[in-house]
């Protein structure tokens, strides 16, 4: 069966690959068509439009960058509605706020349509490895036809119910993880301005309590300024800012969160967006410590 895949980017290109190591047939597409190469010499097809793939797949998965790409995707020239149909499904794998995969849901499912949401948990590395949290949410049928490709591109999928659950699910997490970051960069850089070697506070707390796999591998490039994106910092940033979205439709006070998106809107301003979300580190840095 021919499965479509929209978004070529870094988490893209590594689920799609995964698909055909696994033997799923694969037509993919991106904006920048010259990303589809390296699919194509790996066994994959290439359609020249979002609408392409669809006619040609049963279901379709797509990888975009925000709200504003998964949104022209399906409603634009060349887009998902111009060929979605009954039988056919759409599965947005993307990081989006609620609202948006509620307006694809039910565009898609007044076209006879199917559709899941399906962002993930997990980064560049997992994404290669097929190692993803998978957190699904909408079409039950659609989500029982796509298991087979979740379980190439994922250890564990949830099934959250309604649309939207799988939006809300991810941008909690990555809600938490932002704010880490950011006190795990507060940390480096007062463990050094103390005194202390920041890599053996790395040790330390691997030891500890507060172990995690983040800091584990984030700890010791941060420390170099060495920050190839896993993550880029600006989809770290637009996570923050549609996780305090919804801090704000449901009245849930988020002091740290707030401050944590201050920071990766600073680093934004600092040029670092396209860089891993770990070079917040950097405007912690920036600020001079007092003489
Ligand atoms: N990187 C990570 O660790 C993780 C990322 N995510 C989420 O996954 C999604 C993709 O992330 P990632 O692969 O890192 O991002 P990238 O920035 O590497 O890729 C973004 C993709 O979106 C495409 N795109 C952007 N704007 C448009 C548009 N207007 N129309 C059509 N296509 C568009 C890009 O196309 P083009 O090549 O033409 O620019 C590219 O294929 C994001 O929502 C992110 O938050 C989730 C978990 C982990
Ligand atoms: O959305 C990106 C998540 C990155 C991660 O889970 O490490």
């Amino acid at each position: 069966m021919e499965v479509g895949f929209l978004g070529l980017g870094i988490m893209g290109k590594a689920m799609s690959m995964n698909l055909l190591r696994h033997g799923f047939k694969v037509t993919v597409w991106n904006r920048t068509l010259s990303k589809c190469d390296e699919l194509v010499e790996h066994g994959a097809s290439v359609a020249e439009t979002p609408a392409a793939v669809v006619k040609k797949c049963k279901y379709t998965i797509a990888m975009l960058s925000d709200p504003s790409a998964a949104h022209s995707v399906v409603f634009g020239k060349d887009g998902i509605l111009e060929q979605i149909c009954a039988g056919k499904g759409y599965v947005d794998m993307s990081t989006v706020d609620a609202d948006t995969s509620t307006k694809i849901n039910e565009a898609i499912t007044a076209k006879g349509g199917y559709f899941l949401e399906a962002p993930v948990s997990g980064s560049k590395k997992p994404a290669e490895d097929g190692q993803l949290v998978i957190l699904a949410a909408g079409e039950k049928a659609l989500y029982e036809e796509v298991i087979p490709a979740f379980n190439v591109m994922g250890k564990k999928s949830f099934y959250l119910g309604q649309v939207g659950n799988g939006a809300k699910m991810k941008l909690v997490v990555n809600m938490i993880m932002g704010s880490m970051i950011n006190a795990f960069s507060e940390g480096l850089v007062l463990a050094g301005r103390s005194g202390l070697d920041p890599s053996v506070l790395l040790d330390v707390l691997d030891l500890g309590g507060i172990a995690n796999p983040m800091f584990r591998l984030k700890g010791p490039t941060m420390i170099q300024g060495s920050h190839s994106p896993a993550f880029p910092l600006k989809h770290q940033q637009k996570d923050m800012r549609l996780a305090l979205a919804l801090g704000d439709e449901t009245a849930t006070s988020m002091p740290v969160a707030a401050a944590a998106n201050e920071a990766f809107k600073k680093a934004r301003s600092m040029g670092l967006g396209d860089l891993d979300f770990s070079a917040v580190y950097e405007t912690v840095k920036a600020l001079e410590p007092p003489s």
